[in-house]
Parts: structure tokens; C-alpha cells; sequence
């Protein structure tokens, strides 16, 4: 039956699902992903022309879109989405701007310890092509963060130019950066820098398998804040759901290439009445190729009770986990592990790929076991201030340096003890400290 999808029983047949989680570094896309940074670092803007040629069938007259073509944007696209967009980027705005992100500074005995709170100063978004709700997903966190400087690549439509949505995007956050430029190569740019592409100090956003890996190739010449890659969604449903709400659901996400939907039920009339829905929707939908592709690497998993799916979930961590059960919040408590997680019928995962406020960016291919959706904090710095009295020195100086000794380093001993020996250390009086958490 075209669109229905493989069933597996139980936790104890589940087997297949975890194993299909290798994550995005197939040998082959890792030599060619090299091969394509190899090539940008050395050999700059020109690399970035012909890859594009190769990979997206265009030859660039320039990298970065002038700025001509914003306003020329802002007349293409229609008003309403325009409006969108805005009432996105306000909720998403809103979101993160309650995510604490102050430093603090405490007295300790005379001295003062705390953390500074700094932006990371230059950052390179990656939008997908024609996802510029994912540009507003990235930029605006950025923003609340502090960042100064915001870069964005995104890969150029058929005919050589940005999308426009893309452009109108980046305008209503004031963004004027823009290089069309994507995959693998747009990440060389970002984290080596071209004679027209500045490096950026880190590198945030999604992409296909060819993004993500040369992400983690880049790591450590540039920041990155996570790996999200080909999209995922795990439905957890029990008997109250709606089979044609759970089919939608899972189609929503199957529409994106390299997608793998997964649904986990309680109740066998519900998987049946859903494989049905998924062949009845999927063939009224213009994306079905795709679709039908994703649902092809899709599993759904008959449990017994809710608990054993919630297990099915964290053991594959889902991108997005969505809840649809009679009681949500009661399931809550035993997840652990997912990117972002959707209460109930009305909070379908398609609207918080848009408005529903937390960016939509959120970690793939089981890597929610460790990283988090897309934050303020993604775009911060955190720095340690030490600022020792006298008094506390004394206290904590001979512990200190015993430690060091029984470490094998006597210059770290000798460095405390030499100031151990004088009466005071007349550190100048920290009347300036408060000014130091401006942000
Ligand atoms: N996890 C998330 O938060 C999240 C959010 C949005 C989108 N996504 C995912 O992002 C992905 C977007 O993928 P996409 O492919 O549409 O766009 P993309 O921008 O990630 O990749 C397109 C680029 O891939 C490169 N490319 C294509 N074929 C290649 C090849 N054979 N060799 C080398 N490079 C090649 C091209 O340069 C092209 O510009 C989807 O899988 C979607 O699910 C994930
Ligand atoms: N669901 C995708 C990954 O979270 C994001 C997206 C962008 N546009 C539509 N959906
Ligand atoms: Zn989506």
C-alpha cells in the first residue's frame, strides 16, 4: 500500500528503528564533503563558483546579493506573508527574550566571583533554499543574544537569485548580509572566509547531510551549535487521536527531503485507520514524491501501555516528539530525551516550524541525547570572573597548592604561595564592579 509504513511490535522488535540512527557521516558524503572544503579553503570565491555550477546548475555573477535586491523583494512578495513573517519574528522574539541571560557577581569573603555574559560577535546563519521561516528560526535568538554581525547563506534558486521570501526575511531584521551560496561549500566559506565571504566566528542553522557534515568537519576552526539535519518526527498517540490528525502530522514532516516519520501507538485501529489516511492523504499532496520517499523510511511501533512508548521515544530521541493522548502533561514527565516536544491535538508540530514561538531548529539523528534546540545561549559566551581577597587566599591558597604538588606542578604551587607569604595582596577596591554586567 503506497505511503503505509513498516510496523514493528514492541520495544523488542524495535530494533531497526535505533539502528537506522547512524547519524550523517556515510563514508561516501564524508570524502566528498572534505574534498569540498579542501577546495574552498584553498582556493576561495573561485571554488564557491564552480561548486555552485556543479551542485546547483548555476554559474553566480556575484556571491553576496546587492542590495538592490531587497527592496525588489520587498515587491514580489505578497503583504500578507509579509505580515507573517513579522508576526513570527515577533513571536519567536518574544519567546527568547524570557530566556534568562544575565551574568551575576557575588561577594565571597572580600573578593568577588561571578560570570560575564558576552555575544558571540560574528555569526553565519544557513537557511536552507525557499526555508526562510528557518532564517527567522536563527537570526532572532541571534539578535536577543546581542549578536553585532549576522551573515547568511542560503543556496541560489534555479535562475541565480536568493528567494525572495528569503531576502524580505532578512530585511525585517535588519539584516543585509546575504551570499547566495549553499551545501557543504557555503560552510567552507562561512569558517574559512573567501575574498568575498568574511569568516564568522560560528555557524548555525540546518541542512541536508552534506551541511551537516561539513559542520562537524568545520568544528573547532568556527563555533557550531549542534548538528540539525533531514527532519524527524515521532508521534506518540494513543486511542483518543484523530487517525487523519496523526496522518497529517506525519506527513507535515515527510514532505521534507531525507525526512523519517515514526509513529507509536497504543491502539492497533488507530495504526490501521492511520496507514490507510497516510495512502488517502498522500496522494492529493504536490510534494507526494518526496513525501512517499520519507514515509518509505518510516516505522510505526504497536506498544502496550504508554509508559513503553515513551521508552520507544527516548530511546530514539526524536526532533520533534508529539504527543497525542488523552493527557499529554501526564506523559511529560517520562521524556527525556527531544528536541522539542508538541501537548495535544491543537499544538501540531507544523506550527512551531512557524509560529508557535521556540525555533524550529531543533537536534536530529539522535542527537537530542545530548544538544538542544536552537537558543539564546547558542549565541553567548560565558566568562568565569575570579577576583580573591586576602582572606580567602589564606583559606583556600595552602589547599590549593598541595594540589598542585600532588599533581607533579610546583610552579602552580610556588605562583600561590608567593603570595601567601605577603600581609596583604592590595588588590585596588572593586568599585567599578557593577558597570561590568552591562550587557
Ligand atoms: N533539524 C532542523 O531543525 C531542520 C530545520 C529546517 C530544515 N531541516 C532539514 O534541512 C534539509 C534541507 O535540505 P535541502 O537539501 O533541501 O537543502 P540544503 O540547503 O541543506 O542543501 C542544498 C545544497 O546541498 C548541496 N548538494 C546537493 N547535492 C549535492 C551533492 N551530491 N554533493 C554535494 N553537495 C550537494 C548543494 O550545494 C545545495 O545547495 C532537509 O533535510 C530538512 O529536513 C532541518
Ligand atoms: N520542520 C523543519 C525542521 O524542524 C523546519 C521547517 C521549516 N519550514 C518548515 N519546516
Ligand atoms: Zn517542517
Amino acid at each position: 500500500m503506497m505511503g503505509a509504513m513498516r510496523v514493528l511490535h514492541g520495544l523488542g522488535e524495535a530494533a531497526p528503528l535505533f539502528a537506522a540512527r547512524q547519524g550523517p557521516d556515510s563514508a561516501a558524503h564524508e570524502e566528498a564533503v572534505r574534498a569540498i572544503l579542501a577546495r574552498v579553503r584553498a582556493e576561495g570565491d573561485a571554488a564557491l563558483f564552480d561548486l555552485t555550477e556543479r551542485f546547483d546548475g548555476v554559474r553566480l555573477g556575484a556571491l553576496q546579493v546587492p542590495e538592490a535586491a531587497f527592496a525588489a523583494a520587498e515587491r514580489e512578495v505578497p503583504a500578507a506573508l509579509q505580515d507573517a513573517m513579522r508576526l513570527s519574528a515577533a513571536r519567536i522574539r518574544a519567546f527568547y527574550e524570557r530566556q534568562p541571560q544575565e551574568g551575576f557577581l557575588y561577594p565571597a569573603e572580600g573578593g568577588l566571583l561571578g560570570q560575564l555574559v558576552r555575544p558571540v560577535t560574528r555569526v553565519g546563519v544557513y537557511a536552507p533554499a525557499a526555508l526562510f521561516s528557518t532564517l527567522l528560526m536563527c537570526a532572532v535568538p541571534a539578535q536577543v543574544a546581542g549578536v553585532r554581525e549576522i551573515a547568511v547563506a542560503t543556496p541560489p534558486r534555479g535562475d541565480g537569485r536568493v528567494a525572495p521570501e528569503i531576502l524580505v526575511a532578512a530585511r525585517l531584521l535588519g539584516l543585509t548580509e546575504v551570499y547566495a551560496v549553499g551545501g557543504a561549500q557555503a560552510i567552507g566559506a562561512l569558517a574559512y572566509g573567501t575574498e568575498s565571504v568574511p569568516r564568522v566566528d560560528k555557524i548555525v542553522g540546518p541542512g541536508n547531510a552534506y551541511v551537516v557534515l561539513a559542520k562537524r568537519l568545520v568544528f573547532g576552526e568556527v563555533g557550531i551549535e549542534a548538528l540539525p539535519g533531514p527532519t524527524e518526527t515521532l508521534v506518540l498517540a494513543d486511542e483518543s487521536a484523530e487517525a487523519h490528525h496523526v496522518a497529517a502530522d506525519l506527513l507535515a514532516q515527510a514532505e521534507h527531503a531525507g525526512a523519517q516519520p515514526v509513529f507509536v501507538t497504543t491502539s492497533e485501529a488507530l495504526l490501521e485507520a492511520v496507514q490507510l489516511e497516510l495512502t488517502r492523504q498522500l496522494v492529493t499532496l504536490p510534494t507526494r514524491e518526496v513525501a512517499a520517499a520519507s514515509l518509505g523510511r518510516g516505522y510505526a511501533v504497536l506498544v502496550g501501555t504508554l509508559e513503553e512508548g515513551v521508552e520507544v521515544a527516548n530511546r530514539y530521541a526524536p526532533e520533534h516528539l508529539c504527543l497525542l493522548v488523552r493527557d499529554p502533561w501526564a506523559v511529560l514527565p517520562a521524556v527525556e530525551h527531544a528536541g522539542g516536544v508538541f501537548l495535544g491535538a491543537s499544538s501540531m508540530e507544523a506550527l512551531g516550524d512557524y509560529a508557535a514561538g521556540p525555533s524550529h531548529v531543533m537536534p536530529t539523528g539522535a542527537t537530542a541525547r545530548f544538544s538542544s534546540a536552537l537558543n539564546v545561549r547558542d549565541f553567548q559566551k560565558v566568562i568565569p570572573l575570579v577576583n580573591v581577597s586576602a582572606e580567602t587566599l589564606g583559606r583556600i591558597g595552602p589547599a590549593s597548592a598541595q594540589m598542585a604538588r600532588a599533581e607533579g606542578l610546583e610552579a602552580h604551587a610556588r605562583a600561590i604561595e608567593a603570595r601567601l607569604k605577603r600581609d596583604a595582596p592590595g588588590d585596588a577596591p572593586a568599585t567599578a564592579a557593577g558597570a561590568v554586567l552591562r550587557d
